[in-house]
């Protein structure tokens, strides 16, 4: 059997495809189908032709391209039949476009086209469109094994021709949901369905044959669209780059196109927002009404005047301070009150021991610079609060990053809880555990739930205070009133076994508290303060809010976070947040994290040098009477660093008052954390005195301590981040005292620094200062004899 070929649509299509084809393969019949196939194969570059789509040769008969085998095919001249064929194209492609669509609405059954049908009987034979319209129909019958593809009157669907099915019903599915688009739109702008629908179908006017066209024109639009604006083309875009495409173009060209629908509107990019708003992005709506205190701002202790909205909102029981209280202030300097202590107690005075039931508690948080005064902020209505208290219980905790804050703290506690009988403790692990466990809870044998405690404040370091609520029977917090968190973005930045959330969750009243019934003892309640008082310890009826926390959370610190996810573990009520800062900076924040507070009464400089050059200019600061860097605290990056320096400087001022170049030694001494607490305190006393000069330490020790002596601070090494260098300075200029703060830049460090400021807004507030080498030349020779003696106690190269 021979195999039978018919050069259809396609085969056309791929032709003209080609310009090496543009000879066109020659038909003869007497070279029967196998050889027309055969030379296909040859001739054709690209697909091969073998693969094209076989008909039978009655068809064939039919569609002209042989008569019957008996006179060959005529060769019409190349062009004029390239022409022809692109026309016919052409108009079968319309056509078969509109029969499509008169197959609607859901295409399922394929209507014979009136335009084809009509040319059929005037030409009174099948054309090629017709033969794709039988191909259409009857393409889901695939031929059997082994059999060629073409049997009676059926034609199998090839590949292209799949392809283009495909890609119809794609369009089909665009056009659809582009109806579906403007009817949406139609609605929304008022017009009617009929009106969209309109839109969608508009040009019939033009002819059927432009309708289609100009639906090409505009998904082909829709698609430029799409990639013009990044969208990820969809598969209905894939495969169009060949012989349709070239079609497509070709209709285009070849008819006026009508206008193209209204293009969807690109991507626009969204304007930035604007810094401040950041700033408050994530934060609950308390810390975005933060209230902005005048860092100057002071009040006369006897004139602080409480507001009666705060009395009736509080339920107040403290009018004014008590004379008690006046008096230990008055003995311990205080006349009138920083900003931060005039802005936030008339806040917290007011608050009962314990609160009437459903009264709105704050939570606090407080910004205020180093040294202003935050420790007596919360420590005076601490005392004035818990004083009015019967039993004792354990009300107020104050966690504090390190040892020496928590003595600082305590030493103040103590002085003004003076003759109240409040019983005030540290925990921090300076003393034996067992030790500190006696110090706590007055039993620690009979299981108590409303625990015992001997104290009424407590003051711990974080790592220790967990210790003891995992390990100390009867040491509870259920009775908490205030919860103070001091340098709280330190403490906020330290793990230490997850502590602010264990410590949150046991000041968190319990959902459902032993019933009386249980025969509790009286003092076994685990209820808080307030349904105590009141009696209302029955929480099992339906009616029943939940418990309210009677703890109050205050927060403070020099940098303080705005970083939300940390503001968020906090887990704060209602929270207040004061900013206290210079009346030159801007009452909004506009930097995103932290916001900075500085001192009013602090200057800051710094020397750019190399780095061998920097001990030497920190002796030209100590002895030229222009600087006079004294009673100063020097920060060095690491303990190894500040044995170096310490040692430096002493043997340098053997060297210098020894070789006349100086009068009075200066005295410079170490302070870290290997020093035994006492050797600390007593070291901290001699500075105090003037007996040391200067003070070489590193940042753990020195956040917080509250010096008051200090008058100088020298950054020797750079502060890694802004925070330290913040807490760094603020170990000066403390209480309105002046104050100056020297950081000591390094040549290739001054870009990380310099940007550092920049990035915190305070580059402009540090001035640059130039020493002259020559100045220096006065100091070399003892320091030539310091730098030999330090390389032979190091026994290396020093
Ligand atoms: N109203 C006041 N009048 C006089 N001195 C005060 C007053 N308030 C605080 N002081 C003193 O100011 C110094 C600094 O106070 P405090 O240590 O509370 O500051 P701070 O804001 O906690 O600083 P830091 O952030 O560095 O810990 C202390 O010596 C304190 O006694």
């Amino acid at each position: 059997m021979s195999k039978h070929v018919v050069f259809g649509e396609d085969d056309y299509d791929q032709a003209d495809s080609y310009p090496s084809t543009e000879a066109g393969p020659s038909y003869s019949s007497s070279y029967g189908h196998a050889q027309v196939h055969a030379q296909l194969e040859t001739d054709l570059p690209g697909p091969s032709a073998s693969a094209g789509p076989s008909i039978h040769p009655d068809r064939l008969a039919l569609s002209g391209l042989t008569n019957g085998g008996d006179e060959p095919v005529k060769k019409k001249s190349k062009s004029e039949a390239q022409k022809n064929r692109e026309k016919k194209k052409l108009k079968k492609r319309r056509k078969l476009e509109q029969a499509k669509k008169a197959a609607a609405p859901k295409n399922k059954e394929w209507k014979p086209d009136p335009v084809l049908e009509a040319l059929k009987k005037s030409t009174g034979e099948i054309s090629e469109t017709t033969l794709v319209d039988v191909e259409n129909k009857e393409n889901d019958q695939p031929p059997a094994a082994g059999e060629p593809p073409i049997a009676s009157g059926k034609v199998v669907e090839t590949d292209k021709e799949k392809r283009r099915r495909e890609k119809r019903e794609k369009k089909e599915k665009r056009e659809r949901k582009e109806r579906r688009r403007l009817e949406r739109e139609a609605k929304e702008n008022g017009g009617s369905l009929q009106a969209a629908d309109a839109k969608l179908t508009a040009g019939p006017a033009n002819g059927a044959d432009e309708i289609d066209v100009e639906m090409e024109d505009d998904l082909e639009g829709e698609e430029r669209q799409g990639k013009d604006s990044g969208e990820i083309d969809n598969a209905d875009a894939e495969g169009e780059g060949s012989d349709d495409e070239l079609e497509d173009g070709q209709a285009r060209s070849s008819s006026s196109s009508p206008p193209p629908l209204e293009a969807f509107p690109l991507p626009r990019l969204a304007p930035a927002p604007d810094a401040a708003v950041l700033a408050r992005q994530g934060l609950p709506q308390g810390l975005q009404d933060a209230e902005f205190i005048d860092q100057n701002l002071r009040v006369r202790v006897d004139e602080l005047e409480i507001p009666a909205a705060e009395l009736t909102s509080a339920g107040g029981e403290n009018t004014v301070l008590s004379d008690r209280m006046k008096r230990r202030l008055k003995e311990t300097g205080v006349e009138e009150f920083f900003a931060v202590q005039a802005a936030i107690l008339p806040h917290l005075l007011p608050l009962r021991l314990l609160p009437f039931p459903y009264t709105e508690l704050h939570d606090y948080l407080i910004s205020a610079p180093t040294g202003s005064g935050k420790t007596l902020a919360y420590s005076i209505p601490i005392v004035e609060i818990l004083s009015k208290r019967v039993v004792t219980r354990l009300r107020a905790l104050i966690v504090l990053p390190t040892r020496d804050l928590v003595v600082q703290v305590r030493d103040t506690l103590e002085s003004l809880a003076k003759g109240t009988g409040l019983n005030i403790g540290a925990v921090t692990g300076q003393h034996s555990f067992a030790h500190e466990q006696s110090q706590l809870v007055a039993d620690m044998t009979t299981p108590l739930l409303g625990g015992s405690s001997k104290l009424d404040i407590l003051i711990a370091t974080p790592g220790r205070l967990m210790d003891h609520l995992t390990s100390t029977p009867n040491f509870t917090l259920q009775h908490l009133r205030f919860l103070i968190i001091d340098e709280a973005d330190r403490l906020l930045n330290q793990s230490f076994q997850n502590w602010l959330s264990s410590v949150l969750s046991y000041i968190r009243p319990p959902e459902n508290p032993p019933k009386p019934s249980f025969g509790l003892k009286p003092w076994d309640k685990l209820d808080p303060a307030w349904l105590e008082a009141y009696g209302l310890e029955d929480r099992t009826g339906e009616w029943c809010d939940p418990i309210q926390s009677t703890c109050q959370k205050l927060l403070f610190s020099a940098t303080l976070t705005r970083d939300p996810q940390k503001v968020a573990a906090l887990a704060l009520t209602s929270p207040k947040y004061y900013i206290v800062q210079s009346t030159s900076l801007p009452s909004v924040p506009t930097t995103i994290g932290e916001q900075f507070a500085f001192p009013s009464s602090l200057s800051e400089k710094m020397l750019i040098l190399p780095p061998h050059l920097k001990p030497l200019n920190l002796i030209h600061l100590i002895h030229h009477a222009e600087y006079g860097v004294d009673r100063a605290l020097v920060f060095t990056k690491s303990v190894e660093a500040t044995d170096r320096l310490v040692r430096l400087l002493e043997y340098f001022e053997d060297a210098y008052v020894l070789g006349g170049g100086g009068g009075k030694r200066v005295v410079v001494k170490g302070y870290t954390g290997e020093l035994k607490a006492g050797e600390r305190k007593k070291l901290l006393a001699e500075f105090g005195d003037g007996k040391v000069n200067l003070l070489v330490c590193s940042d753990l020790i020195a956040r917080g301590m509250d010096l008051p002596t200090v008058s100088h601070v020298v950054s020797y090494d750079i502060p890694l981040d802004m925070r330290k260098y913040v807490h760094r300075v603020g170990r000066t200029a403390r209480a309105g005292r002046e104050g100056t703060a020297w950081t000591l830049v390094e040549k290739q460090e001054a870009l990380h620094f310099k940007g550092m400021m920049k990035t915190a807004d305070h580059l402009k507030q540090i001035r640059k200062i130039k020493v002259k080498e020559d100045d220096l030349a006065g100091y070399r020779e003892s320091y030539e004899i310091a730098m030999r003696r330090l390389r032979e106690h190091f026994g290396r190269d020093a």
